[in-house]
């Protein structure tokens, strides 16, 4: 297990936490838009979807032109977290929000804009672009601006954001699919998103760079204006932080001199153990949270939704709304609780309840699975074997096995618990099969049973507890896990390596986020719904076991503080020893300028 052990830099903490002002929490609201876009970006092309493959000048839109709408964002947003580590240490980090909220709006009003479907691809990937800067730069930003006691608290509102930003795409979905849906609709969810990114992009014409950024780059007159506006004018606390910033920056400028601070910075990371160590820690804690199944619960409510047996389109919108205001709650967990009880302890918590949460995930689907109609012979369904695919439809077993494939659809015997696992029609894969006793109108009254035609979902008595399972997920996820990546990747790393540190793990999110989405579809005809759950409960499980041996506790460490937790005990000591002896130099400095 980690050791917790407070270490200081040298100098006394002043004794009371400062008293904040209006201008932290302004700061943070305007930072934390970065998160809202980020949400509601994922979130609002399901609703969009279900509307504009049928949209004039959009249509025709098979799934592979979908599929290619829908995952070039979360694709391009892997490239420009990767990009805005670099750009961030070039430019700063006020101009890489600017820009990120820049081409967010031009993003979302090329989308709503559309006229055919290349200029939709590109409005998603200025999107994608967009939120890969703002979910990796928004973190650092706040980490570098906010004093210790709140930085914990405020970096979660970004997580709180994002779950925030998923609900009102929900919202907007549902509220805009009653205007024209198929060329108004869809139109207006996209440009929704340019009025928070479009304010966003003033207030930060107003708002300053990072202090630890502006002194890295010699800008120490401007540090302390923004250290005078953070600390609203407590002179203890400026001076203590200003201390802090001269210090750790004094000994990465001694450091320059060495061959190896001249390497680029990438290439130092890999030759830095303890920062190796710190990144490596910081990616698995982003795959780790993707790999729980988050976004395959958030991308397939509607199909989990539908295969409860609800057939009708709003219903099934509002209730993906009552699902993510779930998602919603948990945030205010951590973001209350972080500053008291640290991070760990809220991380584990989460972790355990989402291991639960997804082995009942998957119970309910066995049960659904169990009591779901049985497969008859195809003896009596009159179908034509010569037909493609009949002999593979007809091995599934029963109703969930068969409607879980593409390719086939159930035929059930009303009144009974049976019924024929058939091919889909090509042209009405929903209203019948392609061949059988559901292709085409039922046969009349006394003329042989009557039967149903079932794609997405098989009616049994369990139907509703996946969806109850999923909401107590989204619960139990968005309480720590949701938000503890982010947190815990903006104090990780050192000024010098944050950037490229964090776009790493970021980026790490964003390329596992891709790869349990697209995988999702197929997993589950592999080895079942319950079996890819069970799978994320597995991972799951490994997930607690790292958090619990291998992530520090960083509350009430400064942030130039956090990376000494992850040095061996000689490294931190020489490290405590050279900073002490650089704060004395910079405090007799300060001194002498008195
Ligand atoms: O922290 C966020 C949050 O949990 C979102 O709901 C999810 O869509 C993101 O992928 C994740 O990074």
């Amino acid at each position: 297990m980690v050791a917790i052990a407070q270490i200081s830099s040298g100098q006394e903490k002043p004794a009371a936490n400062p008293k904040l002002g209006l201008f932290v929490y302004i700061l943070a609201a305007a930072a934390v838009i970065g998160g809202f876009l980020f949400g509601y970006d994922t979130s609002v092309v399901s609703a969009a979807m279900l509307y504009m493959p049928d949209s004039p000048g959009l249509k025709p839109m098979d799934t592979v032109w979908q599929e290619v709408i829908v995952s070039i964002s979360p694709g391009m947003a892997a490239v420009g977290s990767l990009l805005s580590g670099v750009a961030s240490d070039y430019l700063g980090r006020r101009k890489v929000i600017l820009g990120a909220s820049f081409i967010f709006t031009i993003g979302a009003l090329i989308c709503a804009a559309s006229v055919n479907k290349i200029m939709l691809v590109i409005g998603r990937i200025l999107l994608g672009i967009a939120i890969g800067f703002a979910s990796m730069i928004v973190p650092v930003y706040l980490g570098e601006t906010a004093p210790t006691h709140v930085r914990g608290m405020l970096v979660s509102a970004f997580a709180l954001m994002i779950s925030f930003g998923q609900v009102v795409a929900n919202i907007m979905g549902g509220g805009f699919s009653y205007i024209s849906p198929y060329t108004i609709g869809w139109r207006l969810m996209f440009a929704f998103a340019a009025v928070p990114s479009a304010i966003q992009f003033v207030c930060f014409i107003f708002l300053p760079e990072t202090p630890r950024w502006l002194h890295e780059h010699g800008f120490e007159a401007d540090t302390r204006r923004v250290l005078e506006k953070v600390y609203n004018g407590d002179e203890e606390w400026i001076e203590y932080e200003m201390a802090e910033i001269e210090a750790f920056n004094d000994d990465q400028k001694k450091n320059q001199g060495s061959v190896e601070a001249k390497t680029p910075v990438f290439l130092r990371v890999l030759k830095t153990p303890h920062v190796l160590k710190a990144v490596f820690i910081g990616s698995m804690l982003q795959a780790y949270q993707q790999l729980a199944g988050i976004n395959t619960i958030l991308y397939y409510t509607a199909d989990i939704i539908r295969s409860a047996g609800i057939r009708d389109n709003h219903t099934t919108i509002w209730i993906s709304v009552g699902l993510s205001i779930c998602n919603f709650i948990g945030p205010f967990i951590p973001m209350s609780l972080i500053e008291k009880f640290g991070r760990r302890i809220i991380f584990l918590f989460s972790c355990a309840g989402v291991i639960i949460a997804l082995c009942l995930v998957g119970v309910s689907f066995m049960l659904v699975n169990q009591d779901s109609a049985r497969t008859l012979d195809l003896g009596g369904s009159g179908a034509n074997s010569s037909f493609p695919d009949v002999q593979r439809c007809q091995a599934y077993s029963n109703c969930d096995y068969c409607v879980t494939t593409d390719a086939c659809g159930f035929c059930q015997i009303q009144g009974s618990k049976q019924g024929y696992c058939l091919p889909v029609s090509f042209d009405d894969p929903e209203g019948s099969s392609s061949t059988g006793a559901c292709s085409g109108p039922g046969p009349g009254p006394g003329s042989g049973p009557q039967v149903s035609w079932q794609k997405y979902y098989c009616t049994t008595k369990y139907t509703s507890l996946p969806i109850f399972a999923c909401g107590l997920y989204l619960l139990l996820f968005s309480s720590g896990f949701t938000s503890l990546p982010w947190v815990l990747n903006s104090e990780f790393y050192p000024m010098w390596a944050r950037s490229t540190c964090v776009s790493i793990s970021t980026t790490s999110n964003w390329i596992f986020n891709l790869l349990v989405s697209l995988t999702y579809l197929s997993l589950t005809q592999a080895i079942t719904k319950a079996g890819a759950f069970y799978l994320y409960a597995a991972l799951t499980v490994t997930a607690f076991i790292f958090i619990l041996f291998l992530v520090p506790e960083t509350k009430g460490y400064s942030i130039d503080e956090v990376e000494t937790l992850f040095m061996n005990k000689k490294q931190k000591a020489e490290e405590m020893r050279k900073r002490k002896e650089t704060l004395t130099e910079v405090r007799s400095r300060q001194n002498t300028k008195i």
